[in-house]
């Protein structure tokens, strides 16, 4: 299989480059090159296997004869045996025909380790055939940070530095990063939002110069590989409810569209999807571009579901290119305007294609805290307030006509003062967990500004190498 940059002008590269590269020179995101489809029948035959079985299945077109089978089977193995559930992302009823899709019995309790158990086991793979060291960056409002550095601690080939919003993470999500004692582990606390963050890792992958000198590799999901990992749980749960036979819709709680577009992958290989629904707090920058079909972006409001307070939704770009035929003129404009006059605006053809897979509903402060009360009071279930949100969206906007699938993205032992203030419940964290909350933290302050993160980058990496 070979990737190609949504914006048209990066290499054309194999799975292993992809892997390693993160963002695309051009500043673009790596897309297949083409979808492999599954038949009916292929699709029938994922239901009751382990759902290490069907990530193999699933993810095995993709990475060709980049890496031998074997090594792929043991690494899905491995990565999924970490996971404290059996059916690794089980569904759960909540309502008739809606179902909570539980993606957080991972060593984070968050999605995140879905895709990150594997990609850490990748990365390691492909950096040890090479004899190559990386540097690993992400920008996190809260989960992804965690579920990297977990994935990453320790690991002799490569250092992770985290760039999080300084006061604007859950004190479960800051100690995820701050705790751990591995020394190729880096926790960056930044004076600015979200946006900053990503938006100075993005800066650090156009800096070529730098990019090649510490050996920069990301694990955001423009990382194609965390999307790929994603695609997997769409199928399992599909399957469990009737697909292929009958189709079933999927409301998710979205920030940076990175695991909505799995799913819209996923009906791209066959599965039958009636609708994909985006749900979005109040920094809903997704929702009015589904309304009006313009891209334009306000000031982040913090909110009790700080993981999904974002603006800058880095994969809605791939679904851009997928919609415009893969015209990579066409998403460069959209990203020149944006970049400049921090908007852009969908032609109507592309802008109806979208609306043919996807809805959208936002979930303010109050509706997410009665939706937590609501479900608990009436079915016994507790959401944590990203879930939340899902939840009170696909009660909006489900039509009822297939099963309903709400992606369960976070446990709410993550966020606990806004679980107990909603529905008067402290959701305890596991046992395993419970001594990071009074661990030692280590952190680094530094100032939303991309110089300053690069020289300390430089500086620590180089230093971690050299003890190495
Ligand atoms: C708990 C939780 N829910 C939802 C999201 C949004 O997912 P995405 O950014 O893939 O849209 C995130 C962050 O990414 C998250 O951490
Ligand atoms: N909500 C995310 C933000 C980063 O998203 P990613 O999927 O692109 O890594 C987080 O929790 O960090």
């Amino acid at each position: 299989m070979k990737y190609i940059s949504t914006r048209g002008e990066a290499p054309v590269l194999e799975f292993q480059d992809v892997l390693l590269q993160g963002l695309a020179r051009d500043g673009g995101l790596y897309l297949p090159e083409s979808w492999p489809v599954f038949d009916a029948a292929t699709i029938a035959g994922f239901a009751g296997k382990p759902y290490a079985d069907v990530a193999l299945a699933v993810i095995r077109p993709f990475v060709g004869s980049a890496i031998r089978e074997a090594d792929l089977k043991r690494m899905i193995d491995e990565a999924y045996a970490s996971f404290r559930h059996s059916a690794v992302t089980p569904l759960v009823q909540i309502a008739p025909n809606r179902f909570v899709l539980e993606l957080f019995h991972g060593p984070t309790l968050a999605f995140k380790d879905v895709a990150m158990q594997l990609l850490g086991r990748l990365m390691d793979h492909v950096l040890a055939e090479r004899g190559e060291r990386a540097t690993i960056v992400g920008a996190t409002s809260g989960d992804t940070g965690g579920a990297a550095i977990e994935a990453f601690r320790g690991r002799e080939r490569t250092d992770v530095f985290i760039l999080f919003p300084d006061g604007r993470v859950s004190d479960v999500q800051r100690r995820q990063m701050t705790t751990p004692t591995e020394a190729n582990v880096h926790a960056l606390a930044l004076k600015g939002n979200f946006d900053d963050c990503q938006a100075i890792v993005k800066g650090m992958f156009n800096n070529f110069a730098f990019r090649d000198r510490v050996g920069l590799s990301g694990v955001n999901s423009i990382n194609w590989a965390r999307i790929l990992a994603q695609i997997v749980y769409y199928f399992v749960a599909g399957v469990a409810l009737g697909a292929p036979y009958r189709p079933v819709s999927f409301t998710v709680p979205t920030g940076n569209f990175g695991d909505i577009f799995a799913g819209y992958a996923a009906m791209r290989m066959g599965l039958p999807v009636h609708r994909l629904i985006v749900a979005t707090n109040v920094n809903d920058i997704l929702v009015r571009t589904l309304e009006t079909g313009r891209y334009e972006t306000r000031g982040v409001a913090a909110t009790i579901s700080p993981s999904m307070d974002i603006q800058v939704s880095s994969n809605f770009e791939r679904l851009l290119a997928e919609v415009h035929g893969r015209d990579g003129a066409a998403v460069r404009a959209m990203m020149a305007s944006l970049a400049q006059s921090g908007s852009f605006s969908i032609a109507p053809g592309p802008l109806a294609d979208i609306l043919r897979h996807f809805a959208g509903g936002r979930c303010n402060e109050a509706e997410t805290a009665a939706t937590i009360s609501g479900t608990l009071r009436d079915t016994g279930y507790l959401l944590d307030p990203h879930t939340a949100i899902g939840a009170h969206v696909a009660g909006q906007l489900d039509d009822g006509t297939v099963p309903m699938i709400v992606l369960g993205t976070a446990h709410p032992a993550k966020f606990p003062a806004a679980v107990q203030a909603a529905s008067g419940l402290h959701p305890d964290l596991p046992d395993r967990l419970q001594p990071m909350m009074t661990a030692a933290e280590r952190q680094t302050v530094l100032a939303a500004d991309q110089k300053a993160v690069e020289q300390h980058i430089e500086a620590t990496a180089r230093a971690v190498k050299s003890l190495a």
